[in-house]
This record gives C-alpha cells, structure tokens and sequence, in this order.
C-alpha cells in the first residue's frame, strides 16, 4: 500500500480539504476514493459526532465504559474514534493531525492500531508539523494557501528539504509596554484537598495549588487525569467547584461571587470555545471581546479598547488582511483568541491545549508571545498541553497523577 501525506499551513480549511480528498483532489497520485469506502480520524469528526448526537438524540459511537462519547475528555474521544474507524472496515482512512490531544502512551497505542491495518488500508495523512509525517507515508505533496499543489516529494526529499530550511523562524517580541495596571492579588489561586467525582468515577483526589502573580505554569497529565476539569473549576465553569477548600482572587469560594466577578480575572482558551462562535465577528471584535468576556461582541466598541486591540495585533504581526473571523483558519482562529484571552490584561491566563492545529511557525509565535507575558512577571500563565513545546520557559510544571481514588498532584520547580 502506498500511502500518501498531506503539508499545509495552518491557513487551510481542513473541513474543505478533507471534502476535496474525498471527491479525488489526489486521483493524479492515487486510486479514486469516490468508489471506495472511507474514514476520517480528525477532530472534525469527533465535533461532527457530538452535534449530530445533540441535534438526533442517538449514539453513534458506543463506549465500553459508563461514560458516554460526549462526556469523554478530548484523548478519550481520539482512542474511541480510531477504534470505530477500523470496525467500519475501511478502505482508506484520512488521519488529521495524527499527534493532537494525545498523551505519549496513548498516541503509540493509536500508531499501533494504524499498523495494524498498514498493508491493507491506505492512509492520507493531513500534517502541519514536520516531526509529525507519519514512518510508512511514501509520498508528501505540499499545497499552498489556497489548496494548489505545489510540491511532491518522496519522504526523504520532504525531510531533507525541511531540515534545511529553518521552520522555526524565530519570533522575539516585547510585550510590556502593552501591558499597564494588572490587578494584583497574592496569591491569585489557592485549592486544598480538591475532590472531584463524576457520578461514582474519581477524577481528582485531595489536588493542592497555589497560583501566585506572574508564575507561569505547565498543566500536564495524561488523557482523562482531569486537567480540563480542574480548569474548568477555576474558571467558574463547573459546578463540582461547589463546596471545596477554594480561595479565587483574594475571595473564597461561595462568599457570593459570581461567576463573571471570577471571569474578569481571568483570560481563557479552551478548545471547545471554537465551536461556540456562531455569529459573523470582525477579528478586531473578536479580540475587543475579551474585555467584556462574552464570545463575540455584542455592544459596540470603546476607542481605546479598538487602540489595544491595533497595537496587539501590530506587535504581534497580524495581518491576515481579512476582516471577519469566520474567514480565518482554525490554526489562525486560535491566535486570534489566544489575543482575546490576553487583551484585558487579566492576573491569569489558562491556555488549554492552545497550540493543537498551529503548523510549525504559528507554533513558534505562539511560543514566544506566551513567553514575552511571562517575561514581565505580571500576568499568571496556566499552560495544558501533552507536547513538549520547545522553547516555552516555564516556571513550575503542575502534573496530575492518576490513582484508583483520582488523581493526585505533584509539583516540579523547572530550570529555565
Ligand atoms: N460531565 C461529565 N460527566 C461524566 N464524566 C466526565 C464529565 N466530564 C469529564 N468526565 C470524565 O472526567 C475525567 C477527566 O476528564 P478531563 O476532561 O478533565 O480530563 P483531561 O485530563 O482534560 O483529559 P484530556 O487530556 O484527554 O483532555 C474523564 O474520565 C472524563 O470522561
């Protein structure tokens, strides 16, 4: 079998490239696949499922456990999909960004399950990270921003010709003279003994924080040990923070905050926000609302915040040239709201898995924007991600620890 890859940027529509494939965008390099059975093993999918799940009432992928798909943390939801594929016998499978939302355990139990079907099932991979092309891909075709193709290469001629050219353009910026008067509160978190089950699952066991200004943090543990969960209470989002040893910006938990009093500390990305934007939303509407933290702006804008909103994307070099957000790529969504999270200058960040979809240069701008906050000690940083991003210099690394009673806390000071 002869398996083919995919190299784009970030800037592509993978919904639509995916369609193309589908209808024989590749038929000078392979078989047709209008006549053949296929699957899709993407993130696509799995959003796909969850709303044709919601809108019809039904299941369509089943799970061994009492959790069902919906409930699944992200890498619960990958394992299951790519179990489901192969059950459906395929004839070919399109693999997206093979690598996201997967611990190291679990992404060699998926490279795995793909071996197992190497010589009977034609694989497309879709990659935007050199490191990712998959070992048995023998052609890689390059395709340019507007889904041209304009490179084909053997394996070898593609990591010869990356290796060469430096992809990781280095990005050095400075960001405090955008950052004025950030609040200030010592410590911003505190958690003791947190204690979270769902229905009769332990997810968290006796967990032990303490957030203080400008620490920047990373969030790591494998798929499932609850880290979205454990954000999700700081952030206000879940009622299970209801009734813990929690202190939230210099208030304790249940002294009659509300969740927005909690929300103006804090700026958020979580990969579920991107399929919360609904509504037609300029990209500087989109930044302008993370002042008021709604998704997308409902009111019209204040001038200096559309002047806060300019010197940003100026500092950072954004200039996609187009002005509704909807037009952009997810891997340039993602920027877009990494900047919403920061705009209002919060005392803490939290960046759940931000960097899942970038391609190997937004990856860099993002590893350097997050650095140039964390240079100025101001503004907290909570970082979750199950890559090793080079280069982001960490201060603390907050690992969750599964057990049979939750998981449990560590805590690592990281040299820098
Ligand atoms: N609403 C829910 N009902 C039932 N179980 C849930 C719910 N939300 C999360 N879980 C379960 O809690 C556990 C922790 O999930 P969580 O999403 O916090 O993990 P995670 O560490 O963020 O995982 P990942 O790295 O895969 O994103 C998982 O086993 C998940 O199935």
């Amino acid at each position: 079998m002869k398996h083919i890859a995919i190299y784009c940027s970030n800037t592509i529509d993978k919904k639509q490239l995916i369609q193309q494939i589908e209808k024989n965008f590749l038929s000078p390099f392979i078989c047709k696949l209008t006549e053949l059975q296929g699957e899709v093993y993407s993130s696509i999918t799995i959003d796909k499922f969850i709303n044709e799940a919601y809108k019809h009432d039904k299941i369509f992928i089943s799970t061994d456990s009492d959790t069902t798909f919906e409930e699944m943390s992200s890498g619960q939801q990958r394992i299951a999909l790519a179990k489901f594929i192969f059950k459906q016998n395929p004839d070919y499978v399109i693999i997206d960004d093979i690598c996201s939302n997967v611990d190291k355990q679990t992404l060699s139990m998926v490279y795995k399950l793909f071996e197992e079907y190497l010589n009977t099932c034609l694989y497309i991979q879709i990659f935007s990270r050199i490191n990712d092309i998959l070992p048995y891909v023998s052609q890689v075709i390059e395709i340019d921003n507007v889904m041209g193709i304009s490179n084909v290469f053997t394996q070898h001629e593609f990591l010869l010709k990356h290796t060469l050219t430096d992809v990781s353009k280095k990005n050095e910026y400075t960001v405090s003279h955008l950052l004025s008067e950030v609040p200030y509160f010592d410590p911003l978190v505190t958690m003791q003994n947190v204690t979270v089950a769902y229905r009769t699952k332990p997810v968290l066991h006796k967990v032990k924080w303490t957030i203080k200004a400008g620490e920047f943090w990373e969030l790591r543990g494998p798929i499932g040990s609850g880290k979205s969960t454990l954000l999700s209470m700081i952030i206000g989002d879940n009622p299970k923070a209801y009734g813990q040893d929690m202190h939230l910006f210099g208030r304790k938990k249940e002294s009659g905050e509300s969740v927005w009093e909690i929300k103006k500390h804090i700026g958020y990305f979580y990969p579920k926000m991107m399929q919360l934007f609904n509504r037609e939303t300029s990209i500087e509407n989109m930044i302008i609302s993370g002042f008021y933290d709604s998704i997308g702006l409902y009111i019209k804008p204040l001038d200096w915040q559309r002047k806060v909103a300019k010197e940003w994307m100026e500092n950072l070099g954004i200039d996609y040239n187009k002005k509704n957000f909807h037009e952009l790529s997810p891997g340039q969504q993602r920027i877009i709201l990494i900047i919403r999270a920061i705009v209002k200058q919060p005392p803490l960040i939290i960046l759940d898995e931000p960097t899942v979809g970038l391609d190997d240069y937004n990856i860099s701008l993002f590893v350097s924007i997050i650095n140039a906050i964390a240079q100025t000690k101001k503004i907290a940083i909570i970082f979750v991600s199950h890559r090793k991003e080079v280069g982001l210099q960490a201060d603390y690394l907050f690992e969750l620890q599964p057990t049979e009673y939750g998981s449990i806390s560590k805590i690592t000071k990281l040299l820098t």
